[in-house]
C-alpha cells in the first residue's frame, strides 16, 4: 500500500491509522486509501470515529499511531505544503451574523496567506456562485438558513483552487430542502478532478452522491471499495439451473465460489454466494459454458447496499432522508 505508485494514485491513504483517548481507542488501525477523483462516502453510525478521523488526517489532531499521506506527501509532516490544496468543512462553519455572507467570506479569505488580495473579489463572487448563493451575497448571515450557511462554509472551502475538499457530515441538522440543496452541491464538486472525501451516517445519502464507500463500525473499517464493489460482496447470490449440476458446481468451485451441496438444492438447481467481487456474473456464466454445462436459468440476485451494512455494521442503520 505504501509503494510510491500506489500512493500516486490515491489523494488520501492512511496506513495503520490509530487514535486513542485514554483508555478508550476512537480509531482502529485504520486503512484507508481513497482514489483521486473519487467522491468518498465515509459512512459510519454516530461514534465510530469518522470525524476523528477526519481531525487527525487534517493535522487538527495527533496520531496515536499509524501513517497519513495526502497526495503521496506524509502528514502531519508536509502539513504547509499540503493544506492548501485541501478545503475542509468541519463540524459547521463560524461565520459573524451580522456581516454579510460575501463579506465574510472576504474576512475569511484575508487570513488566508496563500490567497492573493488582488484576486479576492473575483474569488469571492465564484464562490457564492458554486454554491447558489449570488443572490444572498449581501444578505446578512443571521438570515440565512441553516442550509444557506452550509453552502457558505463550503463557498469559504472552495475560494481557493481545490484538489481536495474533505466535508464533515454537510447535511447534518438540514430540513429536506437543505439536505437536498447541499447534495446537489456535493455532486457537483467532483467535476475537474477534484476528490471530494464527505463523512454521513446515512446511507442513502452516499448512494446518491458517492462512486465510493467506506464502512466504520467502532472505529475500525469494516469495508471500503466502489459501490458496486460494496453492494457485490457478500450478498448477492447466484442460483442456475442446469441438467449437469455437478459439473456446474466443480467450475464454481474451479473459480474460488462455494457452491451450496447438491442437498441444499433443488434437483438440478446449483447455488452459490458470490464472494468474490472482481468476478463477474457473465464471466462465470462463460467458464459454464466453455465447460460444457448447459445452462437452463442463470439469476444473479443482488443484495441491496442497505443489506450489506446492517450486516456489516450489525446495527440498523438510518436509511431514511
Ligand atoms: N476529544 C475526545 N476525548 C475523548 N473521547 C473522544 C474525543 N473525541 C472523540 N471521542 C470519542 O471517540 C469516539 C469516536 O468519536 P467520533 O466523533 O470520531 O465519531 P463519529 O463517527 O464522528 O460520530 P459523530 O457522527 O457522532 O460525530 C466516540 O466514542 C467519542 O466519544
Amino acid at each position: 500500500m505504501n509503494g510510491s505508485g500506489t500512493s500516486a494514485a490515491l489523494a488520501i491513504e492512511t496506513s495503520g491509522l490509530t487514535k486513542r483517548f485514554g483508555r478508550q481507542t476512537a480509531v482502529d488501525s485504520l486503512d484507508l486509501a481513497v482514489p483521486h477523483g473519487s467522491v468518498f462516502g465515509f459512512l459510519g453510525p454516530n461514534g465510530s470515529g469518522k470525524t476523528t478521523t477526519i481531525r487527525v488526517m487534517l493535522g487538527l489532531a495527533g496520531a496515536t499511531s499509524g501513517s497519513v499521506r495526502i497526495f503521496g506527501q506524509e502528514m502531519p509532516g508536509h502539513l504547509r505544503s499540503v493544506l492548501p490544496q485541501v478545503g475542509a468543512l468541519i463540524e459547521g462553519p463560524a461565520f459573524y451574523p451580522f456581516l454579510s455572507g460575501a463579506s465574510n467570506l472576504h474576512r475569511l479569505d484575508t487570513a488566508d496567506r496563500h490567497a492573493p488580495a488582488a484576486t479576492r473579489r473575483r474569488r469571492v463572487g465564484e464562490a457564492l456562485e458554486r454554491v447558489g448563493l449570488t443572490h444572498a451575497a449581501n444578505k446578512k448571515v443571521r438570515a440565512y438558513s441553516l442550509g444557506m450557511k452550509q453552502r457558505l462554509g463550503i463557498a469559504n472551502a472552495l475560494l481557493m483552487p481545490r484538489q481536495l475538499l474533505v466535508l464533515d457530515e454537510p447535511t447534518n441538522g438540514l430540513d429536506p430542502q437543505g439536505t437536498r440543496e447541499v447534495r446537489s452541491l456535493v455532486r457537483s464538486l467532483a467535476g475537474g478532478g477534484t476528490t471530494v472525501f464527505v463523512s454521513s451516517h446515512l446511507l442513502s445519502e452516499v448512494e446518491q452522491i458517492c462512486s465510493h464507500a467506506a464502512v466504520m463500525r467502532a472505529g475500525k473499517l469494516v469495508a471500503q471499495g466502489t459501490l458496486d464493489e460494496l453492494r457485490r460482496v457478500g450478498l448477492t447470490h447466484l442460483s442456475i439451473q442446469t441438467p449437469d449440476a455437478e459439473a456446474a458446481r466443480a467450475v464454481l468451485r474451479r473459480l474460488g465460489l462455494e457452491p451450496e451441496g447438491p442437498e441444499a438444492a433443488l434437483d438440478g438447481q446449483v447455488s452459490t454466494p458470490m464472494n468474490r467481487p472482481e468476478l463477474l456474473p457473465e464471466d462465470i456464466a462463460a467458464a459454464l459454458v466453455a465447460d460444457g454445462v448447459r445452462l437452463r436459468g442463470f439469476v444473479v440476485e443482488a443484495g441491496s447496499l442497505e443489506d450489506r451494512y446492517v450486516e456489516l455494521t450489525g446495527e440498523g442503520f438510518d436509511v431514511v432522508q
